[in-house]
């Protein structure tokens, strides 16, 4: 089977153009074909697949974790998606439409030198806030007087940690600290994931603010640990945000993979996330 290597920002996948291949089962291939030392590695597995029959779409997405679990939504996927359905063939169209876990999103993007694309823009469409619908279960958190944000407590560790919680149609944690360099990542980040007030587990994003239009992030990402980028995580940081006054609605993101411009707009409710998309090698899976 062919796979194209792609990543946004090194949140790496594996991509498989399905209207070339069936993968009868991609959450049972998406940890192997996943692993950095038995497979070819990545952060998961992304598939490019026609349109379910009635959706409007030009193209549409599968995203699966690393664990194999499969996500509503990816950021830094869709914009991947986006470049192997136009450099493959699939689709010229732009804006290109894609069907998602979270619905139908339009992207738009650049194309460079060769013709490739290069930059997308994605219409991340409305975050959603309410508690219930992230999901959050709000009898285990204990509520502050900032909007959307929650005290929550780490058992294991007797730790007392301030949360703000978004869903881009995948769940997000927000957490500020002053830094994100001297957060134990991997020591939190499974905590966090699996706490028993997230009934979906959880993306856990430590951030530090920089200034109104400027904020640094590390992610812990349900299902993929420590991931280099988080697109739709960056759209969370964004919202998250407004919803408590630390940031403008644009802002830059500094992930350890490099930035994303991220901006809420007010006249639509919507986020726009835009970043690169990057394809690295093909290559043939024995599957
Ligand atoms: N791990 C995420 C999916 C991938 C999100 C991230 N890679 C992005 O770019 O948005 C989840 O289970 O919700």
């Amino acid at each position: 089977m062919r796979f194209i290597k792609m990543h946004g920002l090194g949140n790496d996948y594996v991509y498989v153009n399905g209207y070339e291949h069936t993968i009868a089962d991609p959450a049972d291939l998406a940890p192997r074909i996943a692993d950095r030392h038995f497979g070819v590695g990545g952060d998961g597995l992304i598939l490019a697949l026609p349109p379910e029959p009635g959706v409007e779409a030009d193209v549409r997405m599968r995203m699966f974790n690393a664990d194999g679990s499969e996500a509503e939504m990816c950021g830094n996927g869709v914009r991947c998606v986006c470049k192997l359905a136009h450099d493959y063939g699939i689709t010229a169209a732009n804006p290109m439409r894609v069907q998602t876990g979270n619905g139908v999103l339009s992207l738009e993007y650049t194309t460079n030198a060769d013709g490739k694309v290069d930059q997308v823009t994605v219409d991340m469409g409305a975050p959603i806030l309410e508690p219930a619908h992230v999901p959050v279960a709000p009898d285990k958190l204990t509520p502050t007087d900032q909007p959307q944000t929650f005290r929550l407590s780490i058992a294991q560790s007797n730790e007392l940690l301030t949360t703000t919680f978004v869903s881009m149609g995948n769940p997000h944690a927000m957490i500020y600290v002053p830094d994100v360099h001297a957060i134990d990542l991997t020591r939190l980040g499974p905590l966090l994931e699996r706490h028993p007030a997230f009934p979906n587990r959880m993306n856990i994003h430590f951030v530090q603010l920089h200034a109104r239009n400027e904020v640094t992030m590390r992610t812990w990402e349900r299902g993929s640990g420590i991931t280099l980028a988080c697109g739709t995580g960056a759209s969370a940081v964004c919202v998250a945000g407004v919803l408590t006054d630390r940031n403008d609605r644009t802002i830059t993101a500094h992930l350890p993979g490099g930035d994303l411009t991220l901006e809420w707009r007010e006249s639509n409710n919507h986020v726009y996330m835009t970043g690169p998309a990057t394809e690295v090698f093909i290559g043939d899976w024995p599957d």
